[in-house]
């Protein structure tokens, strides 16, 4: 019996397919295992399964979204709690590759939900024969996720997780391309990394580790390793982030100065920990100790090199816990050797490791370790369970709190939009097919009438639907929310949003959805609006996406199956004519509905079809002589 989803459930549904890249760019007509999600209830048991053998093609993908939403009760959708009912087929458990050492909580966690393959030091090509045959990919800071990776995985690979801060190693542009989620761990190992930031800064200003070696050579060397005292000085911040604000808080109690640079910090959140906010150059030209916590990013990069040390005060102390590419390494070696650097400490390199001869590395006024700034037991343990969690709940089509590329948004508004979502991808899907082959479309425009402000609708996830449902008839591409910006884009379609405010009930998101392509001829005339562009217009009535406008004529129908329209002069008869034909062929009509701009002139006849009918069928119906166009669409 069908029944109205939870909200939860409907949201994560919904998710599933805004975020399902199935067999994305590559091969589309390939099985999804991941895509869809099909049940039934009998009293209180649930069955579910995966529809494995379901194609996600363009013609079946938007009514099965549908059937799911109408028909889940309450579901947990993982994939472990597949099971295998009444014949019903299981599913197969994803496979998740673990590329480097995680803490074994977010290990247990992992292998309670699928198959997962710890497999560390793979080199590239290793990396890439492996990848096709995995739903997920866990990485630290080790393992390069390049374009290579995402081609070799053939769209199978759905998410990439980061158990860690920085994704300067995943090629972000690829994934994006390919439709895969990319979600890092952002929280779990701040504090670590600001304590070894710390301890790099007070190890470095006493000497600790140069003082250490030579004791082990068998040296006593008092005054060779005298130090620098750390109270009254000035440290420079430099990216006053999570890592960054706890550096300085502990700098603080240490009794330093602490001044930071951020062109995007908060200054109450500055003012709150009591460092003054100031510009790069009064930074770096003031500070006694300079600690780098910004990104590696193309405005990061080699940041600090030869002018940027030359603006710096003689006998500057270097600390560095970010990314080793924030540096020209080569002019912090001339920087060292000309003392404008007295010291620095280095937990990260450009190349990691760094080459065995490096100059950097072997300076004595250097202090180094091996990427350790993440390393304490529980920060592993901590990334491992919030890196693990949030894979699994992409794989479950959630949309994670720290998707790296794709927007992020709350189960409650995903619930709320459930249905507009559908209705979205439909009139994109119809809206493309009334174009004339060969057209060319540049120009969709997208027109919400809402009660609502503005400011309160989300409408990335039904542009990105608009964009799916145009897109994906008339290329190769799998759209979902990751990519459907930059495949418009790659299109060179222009998708704009207009919103209009109505005068209705705020307790609806959207009235209704109008999408309008300009500058293209259409298969179906009476589909072009007095502005000469193609224009269709839905709602969403008692939860089911309706067709409700068609060029300038209104009609009625419900978005499910398939569509005939035709143009007809309005007479009496053409219900039965038209419905004699495809009863004649055995194809079964689910909607009717006429519409007309004036009494016994020209009307539109939405007739909504579970099958398609075949070509001798169509050509019947547009052998009947009051209809003057008509197409069959497919949904
Ligand atoms: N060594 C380690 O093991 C280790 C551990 C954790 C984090 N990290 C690295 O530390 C860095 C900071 O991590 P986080 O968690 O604090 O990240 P974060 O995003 O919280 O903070 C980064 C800050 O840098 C700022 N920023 C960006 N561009 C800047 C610029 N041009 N100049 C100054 N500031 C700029 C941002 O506004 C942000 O506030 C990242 O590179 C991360 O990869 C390293
Ligand atoms: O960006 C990070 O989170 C740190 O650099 C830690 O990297 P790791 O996971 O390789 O230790």
């Amino acid at each position: 019996m069908a029944s109205t989803p939870s909200p939860r459930t409907a949201a994560t549904t919904l998710q599933n397919s805004l975020l399902s890249s199935s067999s994305s760019s590559v091969n589309h007509n390939k099985p999804s295992n991941l895509s869809f999600l099909h049940a039934s209830s009998n009293s209180s048991s649930l069955k579910l399964f995966h529809s494995v053998s379901a194609s996600f093609s363009p013609s079946n993908s938007s009514s099965t979204i549908c059937n799911v939403i109408k028909t889940v009760e309450s579901a947990d959708i993982s994939f472990s709690n597949a099971r295998d009912l009444d014949g019903v087929v299981s599913i197969p458990k994803p496979t998740i590759l673990v590329s480097e050492k995680l803490g074994e909580a977010g290990l247990d966690l992992l292998r309670s939900f699928g198959n997962v393959d710890c497999s560390y030091d793979l080199s590239p090509q290793d990396l890439c024969a492996k990848i096709s045959l995995c739903d997920a990919l866990i990485v630290r800071s080790g393992t390069k996720v390049t374009r290579e990776v995402f081609e070799a995985a053939q769209g199978r690979l759905k998410v990439v997780g980061r158990a860690g801060v920085g994704i300067d190693n995943v090629d972000l542009q690829a994934a994006t391309e390919f439709g895969c989620l990319v979600v890092n761990a952002p929280t779990a190992n701040t504090i670590a990394a600001a304590e070894h930031g710390i301890a790099l800064l007070t190890s470095m200003a006493r000497n600790v580790a140069q003082a250490d070696a030579s004791m082990k050579a068998g040296k006593w060397l008092r005054s060779k390793y005298v130090g620098v005292s750390l109270v009254g000085k000035t440290l420079a911040v430099m990216g006053f982030g999570k890592v960054g604000s706890e550096v300085a808080r502990r700098a603080k109690g240490l009794g330093i100065h602490v001044i930071a640079h951020d062109p995007y910090a908060p200054a109450d959140r500055a003012r709150a920990i009591g460092v003054d906010l100031v510009s790069f150059e009064q930074a770096i030209a003031t500070a006694d100790f300079v600690s780098l916590h910004m990104p590696l990013t193309p405005a990061t990069k080699k940041v600090f090199n030869d002018d940027t040390f030359a603006k710096m005060k003689k006998g500057v102390r270097l600390i560095n816990v970010a990314r080793g590419g924030v540096i020209d390494e080569d002019a912090l070696v001339r920087a060292l050797d000309s003392g404008i650097v007295a010291q620095a400490a280095l937990d990260v390199f450009t190349v990691e490791p760094p080459p065995k001869d490096s100059k950097l590395v072997q300076h004595e006024n250097v202090t180094v370790t091996p990427h350790l700034g993440a390393s304490t037991k529980e920060a592993q343990e901590g990334v491992a369970i919030e890196i693990a969690e949030a894979v699994v709940g992409a794989l479950n089509g959630e949309l994670s709190a720290t998707a790296v590329n794709a927007p992020m948004v709350p189960p409650e508004v995903l619930s709320e939009l459930a249905p507009y979502v559908v209705l979205a991808e439909k009139l994109g899907r119809l809206a493309v097919q009334l174009v004339t082959g060969g057209s060319g479309i540049q120009n969709v425009k997208v027109v919400y009438k809402s009660a609502r402000d503005p400011d309160s609708l989300d409408t990335r996830l039904l542009r990105a639907m608009v964009t799916k449902g145009i897109i994906e008839p008339i290329s190769d591409t799998i759209i979902n929310l990751v990519n459907a910006d930059f495949s418009a884009k790659q299109k060179g379609l222009r998708i704009s949003e207009e919103r209009v405010i109505v005068d209705s009930s705020p307790e609806y998101p959207v009235e209704s959805i109008q999408v309008q392509i300009s500058n293209v001829q259409s298969r179906f005339a009476s589909a072009l609006s007095e502005n000469g562009n193609i224009s269709i217009e839905g709602k969403v009535k008692y939860g089911v996406p309706h067709l409700t406008r068609v060029g300038s004529f209104s009609v009625d129908v419900s978005l499910e199956g398939n569509l005939i329209l035709c143009k007809q002069v309005d007479q009496p008869g053409m219900i039965g004519q038209v419905g004699n034909i495809l009863g004649e062929s055995n194809v079964n009509v689910s909607f009717m509905s006429v519409g007309r701009t004036v009494r016994r002139k020209q009307a539109i006849m939405a007739i909504g079809v579970d099958e398609e009918p075949n070509k001798d069928t169509q050509k019947k119906i547009g052998e009947v002589s009051a209809i003057e166009e008509f197409v069959f669409l497919k949904l």
